[in-house]
Order: structure tokens, then sequence, then C-alpha cells
């Protein structure tokens, strides 16, 4: 297809870039590629200079043949891929690397400074175009020769069965793990991360198929093909969003603030509670919250302040201490207490973890905050979620027991919501701070912790913070719209105030077995969801990283002084395969927008498949038949040469 009815040497020219023209003389000794390709040329008493007749150059012949760049007489592929484009009779074919050849690369030994290129011989030709300098990605361990070794053609050579069975050390194993490569965007070849999980499984021969998503369930088995959409292959909408509204909130500041600049190692305070209303009912004094970023480590914290509270007892605040021990996935963790004077008054600060966009058990179910005006109607709680809720409490409850303590605060407006269904216990250790002096045992506040408990939930299935008004009426309420099981639940936890020595939470967490089990199933469900699309994303992760070399490569204007560096040698090809992945255009001339033809390609162009395809140049003067073998060498070479002044300077 390349050069018909064009004369050889603009095709030439196009195919490869820049190459250097050669003089009217020299093209006489080259045999004309038309006469190659189609038998005669059109040209041949119409002005074309090369030579038409191929025994005259039978002379000249084993010079020629030691030469292989671009000027050679053919540039047609001598493998065809099943694409349906037939193998042209005897040609040589040269291998779309020569459009990298020698005119690219003149060298400066070259006495010459002339037009014409200089002759290289065959081996150095190869070594112009060959890319043997960057080393391909093979995942260690699949290939236990070197080329030399092997079969020449970097074949695997299996030296041991494949054994599921046998343990190998894993990537954590003390020297398992290769020098970590500095390239943010490397393969890996050292085998710092995935290669060296391979590296010791010795025999496993089947390289892994990089081309391919690998899905890792749960599957949805009754969605047909054409109902699968673009979202299959990306982070949930509903995910993605939750995760960006978060970060959102994360890094929101608040400008010309009239709160302090810094308290204590704290900055950029951005106040949680907007009711501004002064409630100092929990703790005995007004309290606000504060997301503020640390300077000790970057991260965000929340910072509960009591405001006009002075410290009194030194072993007041030590107390907190016995707080930070508790580390459970349904309490609000516990990092730091201070008291402090950036608040032009005496102030105790509580530091605890920060979970964004969260809302209290208060603000979700009972209409209470004003953060939400209007949002949720006191909507009955389900069962289900009753139980969601008492499992995950239970489970903070068990670990503040356990260390100990107790939480004391237990009530809708101190339990957050943080996810969908998840909750934690919060405003733990402030009560044990401001009523460090008080009477009471810590059995008597655990056991009071489970009266608390029940109560929160019975206000919660009421839909009505005032239950407490009148309990008799919110059991009557609670009977009728849940289980027995439920309601006897709650009743237990009522009652938890009697001198019974089997009234812990232990005790609790035993009778309500069944239902751990079937929250424990759900979160084993969301776990396997979230690795699913963990794996998605790990897929995707590999496309950003060709995409950014990609990026790198096609189109730069000049590198190392060379205006044409992105358009000539195997740059070329990368050009071509851009225009391939992402430019490519229908019957009608309408543009393809397929996201699946980019990630396959993609995919494939990452795996370096054997697999060909047909590259043809914008004017469709010149094509190419490559396979993205070729296509990765030319990229990793490319962002190779790219890396080199980098590498300089370390
Ligand atoms: N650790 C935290 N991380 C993120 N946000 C929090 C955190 N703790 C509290 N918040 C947010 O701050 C808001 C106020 O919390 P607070 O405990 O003061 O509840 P409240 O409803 O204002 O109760 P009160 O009236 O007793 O102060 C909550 O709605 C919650 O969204």
């Amino acid at each position: 297809m390349a050069s018909a009815g064009k004369p050889p040497l603009e095709d030439a020219r196009r195919t490869t870039g820049s190459p250097k023209m050669k003089s009217r003389e020299n093209a006489k000794d080259t045999l004309c590629r038309n006469v190659t390709i189609y038998g005669r040329c059109r040209y041949e008493d119409k002005g074309c200079a090369f030579n038409h007749d191929p025994s005259k150059l039978n002379a000249n012949q084993s010079d020629s043949k030691k030469r292989f760049n671009v000027d050679s007489p053919s540039f047609t592929p001598s493998l065809l891929s099943g694409n349906g484009v037939s193998a042209p009779k005897k040609s040589t074919a040269i291998s779309p690397k020569a459009a990298s050849a020698a005119p690219f690369q003149p060298r400066t030994t070259s006495s010459s400074r002339s037009n014409t290129s200089t002759p290289t011989t065959r081996s150095e030709a190869v070594q112009d175009w060959a890319v043997a300098d960057v080393q391909e990605f093979v995942p260690q361990g699949f290939e236990h020769v070197t080329p030399l070794q092997g079969n020449g053609n970097g074949g695997i050579a299996p030296t041991g069965a494949f054994d599921p069975f046998v343990t190998t050390p894993t990537p954590m194993t003390p020297g398992a793990v290769g020098p970590v490569s500095g390239n943010p965007y490397s393969h890996d070849p050292t085998g710092a991360m995935g290669g060296a999980f391979f590296a010791n499984q010795t025999g496993f021969q089947q390289p892994i198929q990089y081309h391919l998503y690998a899905p890792i369930g749960p599957h949805s088995q009754n969605t047909l093909g054409y109902q699968r959409n673009v979202h299959d292959l990306f982070i949930p909408n509903d995910l993605r969003e939750e995760l960006q509204k978060k970060s959102a909130a994360t890094l929101q500041t608040l400008p010309n603030t009239q709160l302090p600049a810094q308290v204590d190692y704290f900055h950029s305070l951005v106040p949680l509670d907007l009711s501004h209303q002064k409630n100092a009912a929990t703790f005995g004094y007004p309290s606000w919250i504060y997301k503020a970023q640390s300077s000790k480590d970057g991260t965000f914290y929340a910072l509960r302040r009591l405001e006009g509270y002075r410290l009194t007892n030194e072993k007041a605040i030590r107390s907190v201490q016995a707080w930070k021990r508790v580390c459970n996935a349904s309490v609000v963790t516990i990092h730091d207490a201070f008291t402090s004077r950036s608040f032009q008054d005496s102030s105790l600060i509580f530091v605890t973890d920060y979970h964004p966009l969260s809302k209290t058990l208060a603000d979700q179910h009972l209409n209470a905050g004003t953060r939400f005006p209007g949002r949720h109607t006191n909507a009955h709680v389900p069962e289900q979620i009753l139980w969601g809720y008492m499992t995950q409490i239970a489970n903070g409850l068990k670990a503040i027991h356990a260390n100990g303590l107790a939480a004391r605060v237990l009530e809708p407006s101190k339990v957050l919501l943080t996810a969908k269904t998840r909750v934690r216990i919060n405003a733990c250790a402030i009560l044990d701070v401001v009523q460090f002096d008080t009477q009471r045992t810590v059995a008597d506040l655990q056991r009071q912790d489970l009266v608390n408990f029940g109560q929160m939930i019975m206000t919660l299935g009421a839909n009505s913070p005032t239950v407490i008004h009148n309990p008799t009426k919110a059991m009557e309420h609670f009977t009728r719209a849940y289980s027995p099981q439920l309601k006897n639940s709650v009743f237990w936890l009522l009652n938890g105030l009697q001198m019974d020595q089997e009234r812990t939470i232990d005790t609790f967490i035993t009778g309500i077995s069944s239902q751990l089990m079937s929250t424990f199933d759900s979160a084993l469900h969301l776990d396997d969801q979230l690795n699913s699309d963990l794996g998605r994303e790990l897929e995707n992760g590999r496309i950003v990283r060709l995409m950014s070399k990609l990026g790198l490569i096609n189109e730069r204007p000049e590198y190392e002084h060379d205006t044409r560096w992105s358009e000539s040698g195997e740059r070329y090809f990368l050009k071509l395969f851009r225009d391939y992945v992402f430019h490519s255009v229908d019957g009608q001339g309408d543009a393809v927008v397929d996201l699946g033809h980019i990630l396959t390609c993609l995919n494939k162009l990452d795996a370096g498949t054997d697999e060909k395809i047909h590259l043809v140049s914008r004017d469709e003067q010149s094509s190419f038949i490559v396979s993205y073998k070729e296509v990765k060498k030319a990229l990793e070479s490319s962002f190779q040469a790219l890396m080199k002044p980098a590498r300089r300077m370390h």
C-alpha cells in the first residue's frame, strides 16, 4: 500500500520522519522500490532517478546488502497478521524499526558532514535501531534463561514443573525485594515490587496475560454483554463521588477566619459544628469541633474544644493516655489532649481522628441537627440497620471495657456515622478528664454504658429524641415496630444497672451472636466488593502510566536540540500508534470514540503482545505492520532516552 504512485524517495522521507535525501548519483545504485513491490515502476521513463534493472546492481550488491537503513530497497513487511492483508511476493522485508536506522543518528566520528548518510555495517545498523539496551519487562521468575542460554529468542526454558502448592517467600521476606527503582513509571524490571513476588516461584511457566482484565469477584451473573457499560471498567460512580467529596471536605480551608491561626501544633482550623449554639448539656462546658491540620505529620484531625475549662488536677488530663490504647474500628481514636489559650480563654482540646463528612446518628435519624435541615424526615429505622448499629457499638464497647474504661457518653449526638451504615462511638475520654474526681467505680460506669446503649437504640427506634421522657410509650412503640429478639436485647440492656455479675458487654455479645454473624457476612461482602474495585483500579493505573509516557514523547517540540525528535526514528511509530488508538475514524469519517478500543490497545501495549497492528500515516502514504511488542520497546527506549539527563543528575 505504501508508496504507490509516488517517487520512492519521498516515501522514505515520510516513512521515517526526516531521513537525509540521497544524492542523485547514489539513487542510481538503489533499486527502485516500485520495482520491488510492483515489478515495475510507472515513473521509470518519467524521471525516476532510481535503478530499474536489478542485474546492474549486482556489482554493488555485497555492499548494499550490508546497508540496512531507511533507503533500503523495500519496506514491505514479510509477515502479515491475519487482518486480511496479503503478503506481497518475494521481497526483502524491512522491519518497521528500520525507520530509526542510521540516517537519524549520524556518527560524530564521520569525517564527512555531507547530506549523505554515513554508511554503516549491518551490525552497526542493527545497533542503531535495535532497542536491546532497554530491558523488556518480563515478570521475573517466568524465564529462567538469559537469551544466551536459551533458544535465542527469549523463549522460556522450563526448569521444573509448576507446583501451585509450593510455598514461596512473601514479598516481605528479607532479601526477596530488589532495589527500589527511582522511576515512578517503572514496569518494575528490578523486581522491587511484583517481580520480587514471582522471583522465587521456581518453575512457573505460564506468563500472565497482562493485556486482559482479570476481574476479581463478586460478579453479577445476570448482566448480558450489551448491558455492560463504561462504568463496569472504573470505580463505581457512587463510591467515586463519595471519596471525592470526602477529599474535598478534608482539603477545605476557611479564608479570613476569626479562628486562631495556630493551636499548639495545629493550623488551618475549620469549624465542623455549624449550629453556633452553645450547648453545655453533655460535658458541662460548651464544646466546639474543628478540623485542623497537624504541623507534625501533615494529617488532618478533629479538635474538640471545651470552652472555659480550667485544669485543676494534672492527673486528670493524663487519664487520656489509657484511651490511646483503644484501637477499635467502632471507636473514634483519641490521640492527644492539652489545654490551650489560643482561643483567648482557657480551653481543653481533645485531638481525635477526623472522619470527613460524617454526621451524628441524631443528624441522620432524629432530625435534630441544623446542618441538614429538611433533608431527613424521621423515617422508621429498619430493623437490619438498627442491628448493624448495635453490633458495631457492642464491638466498640467491648474494646473500651476490656481496657478498663467506660464510654460514659453514649447518645445519638455522640455516635458518628462515617459511611452509609458505619458508626463509631465519639467523644470518649472527655468525661474522664472533666469529671475526674467522680466517685463512681469503673464497673458501675460500664453498667451505665449498657443502659445508655439501650436508651439510644430505643430513641432511634422511636424516631424521637424525647422518648426518654416517656419510657412506657417508647417501649410500646418498640414492641410493635421490631422483632421480639431486638426488643428483648434492648430491654436486657435497659436493665443493665442490676448488680448482676453476668450483665456485661460480653454476655450481651453472646446473646446477639446470630446478628453478629450477619453483620460479619455483610462486612465480608463489602470487603470483596472493595477488593474487586481495587483490582480494576490497578488495571487502570497501568494505563495511566502508559498514557503518561506517550504524552511525554508524542509531539515533544524539541529534545536534545533536535526539533524532529518526536517525529523521527521509533518515535514515529509511537505517533502513528497514538493516532491508531485515539484518532481513528470510521467509514463515514466520524471519530471512533470507543473506550473499549483504547483500553484494549493500551493493555496490549502494556503487555507487549505479539499481536500485530497496522499503522498508517495520516496522509495514508506510509504504513507499517508492527507488533505491540515492538511498539512497547520503542516506547520504553524513547522514554529511557528522556530519562537520560535525569540519571546524569543523580
Ligand atoms: N471526629 C470527627 N470527625 C469529623 N467530624 C466530626 C467529628 N466529630 C464530630 N464531627 C462533626 O461535628 C459535628 C458536631 O459534633 P458534636 O459532637 O458537637 O455534635 P452536636 O450534634 O453538635 O452535639 P452537641 O450539641 O452536644 O455539641 C457532628 O455533626 C459531626 O458532623
